[in-house]
């Protein structure tokens, strides 16, 4: 046969495979899927995504509509990107897409699944998610360490008003950053210092964290795996060791430490609460004793809450503070709320953020534009299910675009791409998961469990450092310069850090 000829054959026999593809997708078993874009072989939408997907499903979304077919290699996934469907997916049939898909990453630095949220549907998450809520995450625990976050927040202050007194520019994204790992770090580890070598958690869960958020085509092309393309599985086997070695070192530091319980009762971090669970006499009817006994399952809790809360609070308030740099009658305007709440005579104190309304509007407002997750954390269906007269079949990944949704004029009129807090004037449009146009922290049975303290982190982080300080941009840069790049990963940061210059505006 001449090389002409195969080349034919091979093209005749891809495309009867892509035909065979693309009606397998279009359609199964008679049963229509959503309507979505025509796929390659073995990769299927992959090479659409791009470097930030939720963008290219946003546009994608624009010409297939709000519920959307992908492949994804070889995993078929639906888009949503409007409220209506949202709600669908995420109340009406809660159940059915409350699971998460088993990923590469998860796999090797969840020890197999053993946290809370990339675990299946199951006993297991529900009774994790239930005691993280009640021991961990509950209102009192948040409250209980109000004087960690006043400490650490004080000090940025400190840091901030000795750089303003010597006129320098500073990287606010760096100093925000440390300030939410250090709060973090002392309520989940019990002390900050860990840095310097000995500890270096950071790094290594903002590896975590890319790896996490990557799309990795070992997850869409099983067979592929063993080449490990990307080089992700080499890296997520490394991440893995050196994240296991940091934790075990953590808690045998605690175990040695760990002296009456109920002396510590009041501050004990997350580590110890933990540990007082796996000390517990065994009770076979004590439904949590029986699922979270082994100091795995307490590892990958640990590095759920730490991957979970460091970026996602630092990153709100980065963006926030670019927002409002770039619009600066709207930093007035919060300066004023700050001046007629608290004066210029004191700091902010938690007991005063209920009274900010307007700072509130201004956060909903970042959180619509800049949602941290801008496709939620994946879910997976449990079972078949017919909606808006669409087939969706079992273990098909439901990705939530809302992000999409924030820029969409039907639901938010025509200025939905405009940073205006004032559109939540008078307006009963929450961000807790309630309202589907607006869920920052997801919504139904999966949402995030660490809003209050995300949400407290982000408000008082945020009043302190208006309140306290003037900000101009660099060398003279005007705020519509300003970059507004995006990174897609697990998170949504900016490309760029913030460069800013503060200038000391209280008289005390
Ligand atoms: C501004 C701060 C935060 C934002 C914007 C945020 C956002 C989110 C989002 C979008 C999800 C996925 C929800 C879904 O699939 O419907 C999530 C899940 C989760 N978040 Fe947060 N989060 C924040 C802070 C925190 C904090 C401080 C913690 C804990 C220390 C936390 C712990 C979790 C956990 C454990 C899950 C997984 C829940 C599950 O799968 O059952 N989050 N978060």
């Amino acid at each position: 046969m001449t090389p002409l000829a195969l080349a034919l054959l091979s093209l005749l026999l891809l495309g009867t495979i892509y035909a065979f593809f693309y009606i397998f997708l279009t359609t199964k078993n008679g049963r229509k899927l959503p309507p979505g874009p025509r796929g390659l072989p073995i990769i299927g939408n992959l090479h659409m995504l791009g470097t930030l997907p939720h963008q290219s499903l946003h546009h994608l979304a624009k010409k297939y509509g709000h519920v959307m077919s992908i492949r994804l290699g070889y995993v078929p996934a639906i888009v949503v990107s409007s409220p209506q469907a949202a709600e669908l997916f995420l109340k009406t049939h809660d159940v059915v897409f409350a699971s998460r898909p088993k990923i590469q990453a998860s796999e090797y630095l969840s020890y197999g699944s053993k946290g809370m949220a990339f675990t299946e549907y199951g006993p297991y998450w529900r009774t994790s998610r239930k005691w993280c809520t009640l021991h961990l995450l509950s209102a009192s625990k948040v409250e209980q360490f109000a004087p960690v976050r006043k400490a650490e927040l004080g000090s940025l202050v400190e840091t901030l008003k000795k750089a303003a007194a010597a006129g320098e520019t500073v990287d606010l994204s760096q100093k925000v950053g440390e300030v939410i790992e250090n709060i973090m770090f002392k309520m989940i580890f019990g002390r900050s210092n860990y840095k310097n070598g000995t500890f270096g958690l950071k790094p290594v869960i903002e590896e975590t964290l890319h790896l996490v958020g990557a799309f990795n085509l070992s997850d869409y092309v099983p067979f592929l795996a063993p080449l490990d393309l990307q080089g992700l599985t080499r890296r997520l086997k490394i991440s893995s060791k050196v994240v296991d070695e940091i934790l075990e070192n953590i808690i045998d530091e605690h175990e040695q430490h760990m002296t009456n319980p109920k002396e510590q009762q009041l501050h004990r971090d997350f580590v110890d609460v933990m540990l007082s669970l796996l000390n517990k006499p065994m009770d076979p009817h004590d439904e949590e004793h029986k699922y979270i006994i082994e100091r795995t399952n307490i590892k990958a809790i640990l590095l759920d809450m730490v991957a979970a809360a460091l970026d996602t609070s630092a990153t709100t308030v980065e963006w926030t503070m670019a927002e409002l740099l770039r619009h600066p009658q709207v930093m007035f305007n919060v300066q004023q709320e700050l001046e007629n709440v608290v004066g210029r005579n004191r700091l902010v104190e938690e007991s005063d953020l209920s009274k900010l309304t307007y700072l509130d509007m201004v956060i909903k407002e970042s959180m619509r534009l800049h949602p941290v997750g801008p496709l939620l954390l994946p879910r997976e269906s449990i079972e078949d299910i017919t909606i808006m007269g669409y087939f969706i079949p079992k273990k098909s990944r439901v990705l939530v675009n809302v992000w999409s949704m924030a820029r969409d004029p039907n639901v938010w009129s025509d200025n939905a791409e405009a940073f205006f807090p004032e559109r939540f004037k008078d307006s009963n449009i929450d961000f807790r998961g309630k309202d589907f146009q607006l869920m920052p922290f997801g919504s139904g049975r999966r949402g995030c469990p660490g809003m209050q303290l995300g949400l407290v982190n982000v408000r008082l982080a945020l009043a302190q450092l208006v309140h306290c300080f003037e900000w101009q941009l660099p060398d003279g840069m005007l705020p519509s310069g300003l970059d507004m790049t995006e990174k897609f990963g697990l998170s949504l940061p900016r490309a760029n850090h913030l460069l800013l210059k503060p200038n000391y505006r209280l008289h005390v």
